[in-house]
């Protein structure tokens, strides 16, 4: 069947990466992305403040939107302590089915649960289905005009706990607006910004963090 970039990236992550050492499976996606083909995988740069924000918080509950090849699923699967869950979402079948194979090379497959479908769909679900109470902490990086809807999807259906903590990737490229206008203007969060680079380049980027004030 046809090769496609997860495909390859996957390949990749199979020849240089070890079972088991998700730091080797995080390396090898960059070096692909950097020296094979770029993709929109949040990347080294903006990955190390992804890491320090999960690791200050040690979230029990976390949600991704927006799986793609897994390597943000790694990073945060990771750092999570022994207990802890990430359930992340992801519609596209086949970037599914890279995902979980590249989650699983990781060796981080029991701390995951990677939920095929639309966020818009699943995020009503995550308390009867998925017997979520409340997320600690919410990674979104799927289309970005859904950022906003989502947000106030997870509102409405009471996923967001008094301290709980969104992390936006790319509110400047491509770009958030509405997420951002919305977010930084609601006084039931606390924002702040965290300058960076799109991943493997040096276009400006950067990560928007968000307290939910309750
Ligand atoms: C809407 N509900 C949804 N529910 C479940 N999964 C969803 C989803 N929306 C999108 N997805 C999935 O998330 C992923 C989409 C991510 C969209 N990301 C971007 O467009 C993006 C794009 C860039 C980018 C930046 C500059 C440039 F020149 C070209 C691209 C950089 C990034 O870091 C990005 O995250 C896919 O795997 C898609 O199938
Ligand atoms: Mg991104």
């Amino acid at each position: 069947t046809r090769s496609t970039r997860p495909k390859r990236l996957l390949r990749a992550v199979q020849k240089n990466a070890t079972r088991g050492d998700p730091l080797s499976v995080i390396s090898a996606i960059d070096h692909f992305c950097r020296h094979s083909e770029w993709a929109m995988n949040v990347g080294d740069e903006k990955g190390s403040i992804l890491d320090s924000v999960v690791s200050e918080l040690n979230p029990n509950t976390s949600l991704e939107l927006g799986t793609y090849c897994g390597y943000s699923t790694v990073r945060i699967a990771r750092l999570l302590p022994p207990g802890a869950r990430l359930i992340t979402l992801e519609f596209n079948p086949d970037y599914a089915a890279v995902a979980r194979q590249v989650i699983s090379w990781a060796g981080v497959q029991d701390k995951v649960e990677l939920v095929e479908g639309p966020s818009g769909d699943l995020i009503p679900q995550m308390k009867e289905r998925f017997g979520v109470e409340t997320f600690d902490f919410v990674f979104l990086d799927h289309w970005k005009d859904r950022y906003l809807p989502d947000t106030n999807l997870l509102e409405e259906c009471g996923l967001l706990r008094k301290g709980a903590v969104l992390l936006a990737d790319n509110v400047i490229c491509p770009g958030t607006p509405e997420y951002l206008a919305y977010i930084r203007n609601s006084p039931r969060y606390e924002s702040r910004y965290f300058q960076s680079h799109l991943e493997y380049t040096k276009v400006e980027d950067g990560l928007e963090k968000s307290v939910f004030l309750g």
